[in-house]
């Protein structure tokens, strides 16, 4: 079970009710940098579908950890950076809902996207074993992986086409899965840990993307 209540803060909603948390703010009340900001419909799964297309057209090379490390037992996953020309739309709604989140949840000073877009893909074949990413933050240690302050995750997949392959957070000791709807949307601060379980079956599709600014202090 999942507490509806962590700690001794304000009222944390359900992640997966989580549109926008300005309402549960009091005054003098602590950002919410222990909660997920997620928004289950923003993208249209005709606009996943797009982009699910765009990864299959692409050659994908194995995914590395943050700041480039090779590490195979942390994830196995295919990965590319996205090209944004090809799907102009995307920059935007991705704005749209940073600028949300970060007025709800974490007022961080933030500067822009260093890094682009990266499309990831699990698959659960036999055969090679399950794709995942175990237990990580999303902060590294070289490069702009350093500078990285919020993480956008963007679920492509419908659930029913692939098994396993949870996208979880962990504030306080507990797994929390968040929404697995396409197209759902979601920001957490780049210290947060969390994974995405074995996909042991059918392909999941993903979205990452990160948001950079000055060294937090
Ligand atoms: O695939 C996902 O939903 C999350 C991926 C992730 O955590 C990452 O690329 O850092
Ligand atoms: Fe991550």
């Amino acid at each position: 079970m999942r507490p509806s209540h962590r700690g001794n803060g304000p009222h944390r909603p359900e992640p997966d009710a989580g549109l926008d948390y300005r309402g549960l703010l009091g005054h003098n009340a602590p950002p919410l940098v222990y909660a997920a900001a997620t928004y289950p419909d923003a993208l249209s799964p005709e606009e996943c579908q797009q982009i699910i297309a765009h990864i299959d057209s692409q050659d994908l090379r194995r995914g590395r950890l943050a700041g480039g490390l090779k590490a195979p037992l942390i994830r196995s996953v295919a990965s590319e950076w996205l090209d944004e020309h090809q799907i102009p739309w995307l920059t935007e709604r991705i704005v749209k809902y940073v600028a949300r989140a970060n007025s709800s949840n974490f007022p961080f000073d933030l500067l822009g996207f260093d890094e682009g877009f990266q499309v990831l893909k699990y698959s659960g074949d036999a055969l090679s074993g399950p794709d995942f990413y175990d237990w990580h933050i999303d902060m590294g240690h070289s490069g702009a992986s350093q500078s990285r302050k919020l993480s956008v995750l963007i679920q492509l997949s419908k659930p029913d086409t692939y098994q396993g392959g949870a996208l979880e957070v962990n504030f306080d000791g507990t797994a929390i899965p968040l929404g697995t709807a396409q197209g759902t949307l979601c920001v957490i601060p780049s210290f947060t840990l969390h994974r995405v379980c074995p996909v042991t079956a059918g392909r999941r599709y993903s979205l990452a993307t990160w948001v950079h600014g000055p060294t937090f202090k």
